[in-house]
């Protein structure tokens, strides 16, 4: 059965990425496309105003909406998705907690799909990361996030899960964001490092260093397409299942 999608920042650089990726699948289609700038065309989809997405919704009946825009917009987004019964799969990072509390809420109402990273190699390093810190008890561990000039938030929403990943194996640290004078290391603490340059897809870097060795854990995103192809997955995973809160690691299961 072909699944039904429709885009939202289409215009925008993952919003292209998802239009190039999805007219590659057969199992899925792009059923409509919308951005805060209408009248475009996309790789070859029409692009329409945002502020019709409710009508939009109603009309095209898409089964999943796919979603990687900014916060307000995303929330904006998946409360029209909540109220047409239409899946979410969203990707937006910068969210603060009262705006993922609202996506939680939306999710009773309709499946909603969060990632802070749409690709398999995450997933494993997120694996391996939980692995290695409790077989080197006691080492200091910095995490460095790479991306392109044009990225608004710092960290990147990736570098939280990791972070996140981290405290739930050894428990809430004090994390440092750079450091500047005379700033030395307290133990226990994560020192986090945000790098904008160029047009760097994204890169993440875990740093645990103790006992006369390091271990470095790196990836690296070659092209955003890694991340849309693993934003169609979800989608077409999703579409049909109940309404809550779902994760990309249980696509990968
Ligand atoms: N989870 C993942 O795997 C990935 C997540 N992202 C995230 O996706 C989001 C978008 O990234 P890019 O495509 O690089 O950004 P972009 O700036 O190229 O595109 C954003 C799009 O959303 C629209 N938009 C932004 N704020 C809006 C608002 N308030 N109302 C309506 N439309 C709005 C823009 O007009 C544009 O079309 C970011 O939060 C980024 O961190 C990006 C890559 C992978
Ligand atoms: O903005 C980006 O480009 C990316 N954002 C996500 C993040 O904030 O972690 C995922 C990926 O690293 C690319």
């Amino acid at each position: 059965m072909t699944v039904r999608i429709g885009v939202t920042g289409a215009t925008g650089r993952m919003g292209g990425e998802v239009l190039a990726a999805a007219a590659e699948r057969e199992d899925l289609e792009v059923v409509l496309a919308v951005s805060r700038s209408a009248d475009e065309e996309v790789e070859g989809v029409a692009v329409e105003s945002a502020a019709d997405l409710p009508a939009l919704l109603a009309e095209r009946e898409p089964d999943v909406l796919v979603d990687f825009t900014g916060p307000e917009s995303c929330v904006e987004y998946a409360s029209a998705c909540a109220e047409a019964g239409v899946a979410l799969v969203t990707g937006t990072t910068g969210l603060s907690d009262e705006q993922f509390d609202a996506l939680e809420t939306l999710a009773d109402d309709v499946p909603v799909l969060y990632a802070s990273n749409f690709s398999r190699g995450i997933a494993a390093l997120r694996r391996a990361v939980r692995e290695a810190i409790p077989a080197l008890d006691g080492y200091d561990i910095e995490l460095t996030e790479t991306h392109h000039n044009a990225k608004r938030d710092a960290p990147s929403g990736t570098a939280l899960t990791l972070l996140e990943d981290i405290d739930d194996v050894r428990g809430d640290a004090e994390r440092v964001h750079g450091r500047e004078g005379e700033a030395p290391r307290t133990e226990g603490e994560i020192g986090v490092h945000a790098r904008r340059a160029g047009d760097i897809a994204g890169e993440h870097e875990v740093l645990l260093a103790g006992n006369h060795e390091s271990l470095s854990l790196t990836h690296r995103a070659g092209s955003r397409g890694v991340f849309a192809a693993g934003a169609l997955d979800a989608a077409a995973w999703l579409s049909g299942r109940d309404a809550g809160w779902y994760d990309f690691t249980e696509v990968l299961e």
